[in-house]
């Protein structure tokens, strides 16, 4: 757990903390896999503009949950990322693996159909940049975001998506958040993950991350308190106040 005094200085340990997980997984593997979340992190991924030595060639960028709305649609996780940080670096556009906006013109059923679809994209990676490991992708890093409920992902408290564990990438048609028709890795995806890292800005975090911190594990109410393995916080100091 890292505490700092501000939300720019959370950005530059978020960058150098990816940039750390891209240069060891492309030394090992020549690729480094990451997948983002949406919400309040997006304003932190501006921290790795301009940063030297970054081999962006070798990035493949997913997303751990989209809600099915068009790329340019404000509720679009890609979208506030691409405005946020991609369109300003040379990360190949083959490479960014964002839903296939086709078939999310409308959002109503739109969410079975994109999560079929990503999970099969997902799946033709596993001969190539994505490795499996007991029938699980293993992504080199997961930048996560949580709610002031608990949910990670698109996965919400005591829904029955909690617990499903096939396939990678699930649909969620009534999501408590808006907009209801969404698409999420499922909760063993994340935790197969080599690392992940949870950001915390402002007061409004804080009582959620004390609760998160805090707890003991599997709790349904509090779907992040599910998230295992290696798991890293950066938080500024409003965000760590109830710790
Ligand atoms: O809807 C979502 O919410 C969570 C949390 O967002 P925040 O704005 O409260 O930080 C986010 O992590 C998830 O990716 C997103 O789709």
């Amino acid at each position: 757990m890292h505490i700092f005094q501000d939300q720019a200085e959370v950005a530059d340990a978020l960058a150098s903390l990816t940039m750390k997980a891209a240069e060891q997984a492309i030394e090992e593997r020549g690729s480094f896999t990451v997948a983002l979340a949406g919400g309040s992190l997006i304003k932190l991924l501006g921290g790795l503009k301009g940063k030297n030595g970054i081999d962006w060639d070798n990035w493949h960028v997913f997303w751990v949950d989209e809600r099915c709305v068009p790329h340019d649609d404000p509720e679009s996780n890609y979208g506030g990322a691409l405005q946020a940080l991609l369109s300003d670096v040379p990360i190949p556009a083959s490479q960014l693996y964002a839903i296939k906006e086709s078939l999310c013109q409308k959002n109503e059923g739109a969410a079975q159909p994109c999560a079929a679809e990503y999970d099969a994209r997902l799946k033709g990676l596993s001969r190539s940049i994505l490795p499996t490991k007991d029938g699980l992708p293993i992504f080199d890093l997961l930048l996560l975001g949580f709610g002031p409920d608990g949910h990670i992902c698109s996965l919400f408290p005591e829904h029955p998506l909690l617990k499903v564990t096939q396939p990678w990438i699930l649909p969620i048609s009534d999501s408590p958040k808006p907009p209801p028709e969404r698409i999420t890795f499922s909760m063993p995806v994340v935790n197969a993950a080599k690392k992940k890292c949870f950001t915390a800005i402002g007061e409004g975090k804080a009582e959620m991350a004390a609760t998160i911190i805090k707890s003991a594990g599997d709790d349904p109410k509090i779907p992040a308190s599910y998230v295992k393995g290696d798991v890293a916080w950066l938080m500024d100091a409003a965000g760590a106040s109830l710790l």
